[in-house]
């Protein structure tokens, strides 16, 4: 089922080509908004469930969670250039991690530099290919303009640095493991990157390659398996926390509807406030498995 991925992105390729830039936003947040968000919808479980055992309280556990989204809140506002940069590093390894975890063995303390490159490669190939629209949200968050050079020096430095990891971690690698597949996945990428726009871009490759493994792997953690049972008591689980997210999004929409790229750069705000608690969760759960 390994294939899955390859075969929905080219569906949603033959998409792109059918659709103009306005329904590919239209797409990207609603797949952004619904499995996109829905990953990360289940931390506060994933976390008491990982305390349980110390016997803290869902009750400080959900007050600390709060306290930190709120904290990297306030980050963005007074250090924005910081926050930003912090946010796109440990995405990239996030992404990394989901796309690596099962390519080497765990043992080497290579590894979290390795899932960074790779991570920030694929970010710097999504923000070389829409430059205009990704430096506009960027300015809007930073006051800063970055230009297409810039994007391509990024890439450049992540796509020696992740070739370099791989060489170095070359005997950690697992049997089953082909690099050749990893490379047209990247040629893969490029393609869609360069023929979507910047939302449907992120919003493919994060929903897609980075979501569902993402919930795979939870419902797997938590429930021992994917069946359909699994499944739903995931929904079930997930759902007052999803819909809160929602409702903060939209509240924010209409708040700002006139001004659709401030909106968008207070989406990857917010979507990077509970990136960083997610992030942590995550990383815990693989370490546990
Ligand atoms: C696409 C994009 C950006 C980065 C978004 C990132 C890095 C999102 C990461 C999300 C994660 C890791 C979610 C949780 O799983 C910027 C820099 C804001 C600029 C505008 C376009």
């Amino acid at each position: 089922m390994k294939n899955y991925k390859i075969v929905l992105t080219f569906f949603l390729l033959w998409l792109t080509i059918q659709f103009d830039s306005e329904a590919e936003n239209v797409f990207a947040y609603v797949s952004i908004l619904t499995l996109g968000l829905l990953h990360g919808a289940n931390d506060i479980k994933l976390l008491t469930q990982k305390e349980t055992t110390q016997k803290t309280s869902s009750y400080k556990i959900l007050a600390g969670y709060v306290a930190f989204v709120l904290c990297v809140g306030v980050l963005f506002y007074i250090l924005p250039v910081l926050a930003l940069t912090v946010f796109v590093v440990i995405s990239g390894f996030h992404f990394g991690e989901e796309h690596l975890h099962d390519t080497y063995k765990k043992e080497s303390a290579l590894l979290p530099y390795c899932y960074t490159s790779y991570g920030m490669l694929i970010l710097f190939l999504i923000f070389y290919f829409n430059t205009a629209a990704t430096s506009s949200i960027i300015y809007d968050i930073t006051s800063y303009t970055l230009t297409n050079t810039f994007f391509l020096v990024g890439v450049g430095i992540t796509g020696v640095s992740t070739l370099i990891f791989s060489l170095l971690l070359f005997k950690h690698k697992k049997k089953e493991v082909s690099y050749l597949e990893e490379f047209v996945y990247i040629l893969v990428f490029i393609v869609l990157f360069k023929m979507a726009n910047l939302l449907w871009s992120f919003a493919i490759y994060f929903v897609i390659w980075h979501a569902i493994p993402s919930l795979s792997g939870q419902i797997r953690f938590l429930y021992g398996n994917t069946s359909m049972t699994s499944v739903v008591k995931y929904l079930k689980s997930s759902f007052l926390y999803w819909l809160l997210s929602i409702a903060g999004v939209f509240s924010l929409y209409f708040y700002l509807q006139d001004d659709l790229y401030l909106f968008n750069a207070i989406f990857f705000a917010f979507l990077a406030t509970i990136t960083f608690p997610h992030v942590w969760v995550i990383t815990g759960m693989k370490s546990k498995k």
